[in-house]
């Protein structure tokens, strides 16, 4: 009997490349987004190789969650992996510049989408004492920089979050993940830059970042290693990325 994954943001970058890899391993899909016409798009697609089950969800929608993992037909009730994926960034304006209304959007997906979708299928998860659960965090959440003020706290959280449920979880057999991406061309600068395609193409311009794929085989790896081994924390990043030290106002005197 195959496995059962359920992804969330299943429509495009991270969360379509992880539905395609664990397709191509005969995984029953469960894959979730707001765009309707993607999901089918996929679903088309990988219903040759796999069992699909898509379901329209946008994870601020507390209730809608009940209510798709209550309804969830056989046999896709029987869920192996969680991969927490739906997320977004917007802007990178300094904080006292922010939209406020984009934060409360940030901190709703990345934060509230988590926890809710994590809580509604840790039943399921836990009935076969063998389930996981990969958080899909960001380099952002442990490094700070300039315009990363919301994004980068939401990401912080999933980090803690996933550790402190690893505690609580201790026992039963499930375990969890937080992955921390680095730079990756998906629509995720497209969304940041509110469509801006030449912002978007700048952040990844004479680097090699990595890809949808990059990450959908390493969660792959990870939702696929032996019960007895928990990946709990994983950066992964493009080689041609690293830290750029510490900035340092040498302009303005501190009036002490
Ligand atoms: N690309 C990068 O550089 C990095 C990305 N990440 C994280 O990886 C995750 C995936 O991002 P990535 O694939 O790059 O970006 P994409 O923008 O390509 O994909 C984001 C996915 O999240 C879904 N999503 C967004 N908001 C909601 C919502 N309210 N409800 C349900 N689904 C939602 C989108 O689906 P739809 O719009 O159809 O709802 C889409 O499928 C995010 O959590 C992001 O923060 C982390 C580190 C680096
Ligand atoms: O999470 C995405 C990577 S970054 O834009 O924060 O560096």
């Amino acid at each position: 009997m195959p496995n059962t994954v359920f992804i969330t943001g299943a429509t495009s970058g991270f969360g379509e490349a992880c539905a395609r890899r664990f397709a191509r391993d005969g995984w029953n899909l469960i894959i979730t987004g707001r765009r309707q016409e993607r999901l089918d798009m996929l679903t088309e697609e990988l219903q040759q190789h796999c069992k699909v089950h898509a379901i329209a969800l946008d994870v601020r929608d507390q209730k809608a969650i009940q209510t798709a993992v209550k309804e969830l037909p056989e046999p896709f009730s029987d869920i192996h992996t969680l991969i927490n994926n739906a997320g977004l960034a917007l802007g990178t304006e300094p904080a006292d510049q922010c939209d406020t209304e984009q934060w409360m959007t940030m901190i709703d997906t990345n934060i509230k989408g988590l926890v809710m979708m994590t809580h509604a299928l840790l039943p399921a998860l836990k009935k076969n004492n063998s389930g996981s659960i990969v958080n899909i965090g960001s380099v952002a959440g442990t490094w700070p920089y300039p315009g990363g003020n919301v994004y980068g706290g939401t990401k912080a959280f999933v980090k803690q979050f996933s550790l402190s449920l690893r505690c609580d979880l201790l026992g039963s057999g499930v375990r969890v993940t937080n992955i921390e991406p680095g730079l990756a061309e998906t629509e995720f600068s497209v969304v940041r830059f509110k469509g801006d395609q030449s912002k978007a193409n700048a952040v990844y311009e004479g680097m090699q970042p990595l890809t949808a794929n990059d990450i959908a085989d390493t969660v792959f790896w990870i939702a696929n290693r032996p019960a007895h081994v928990n990946i709990n924390n994983l950066e992964i990043m493009p080689t041609q990325q690293a830290w750029a030290g510490f900035a340092v106002d040498r302009k303005n005197v501190t009036k002490s």
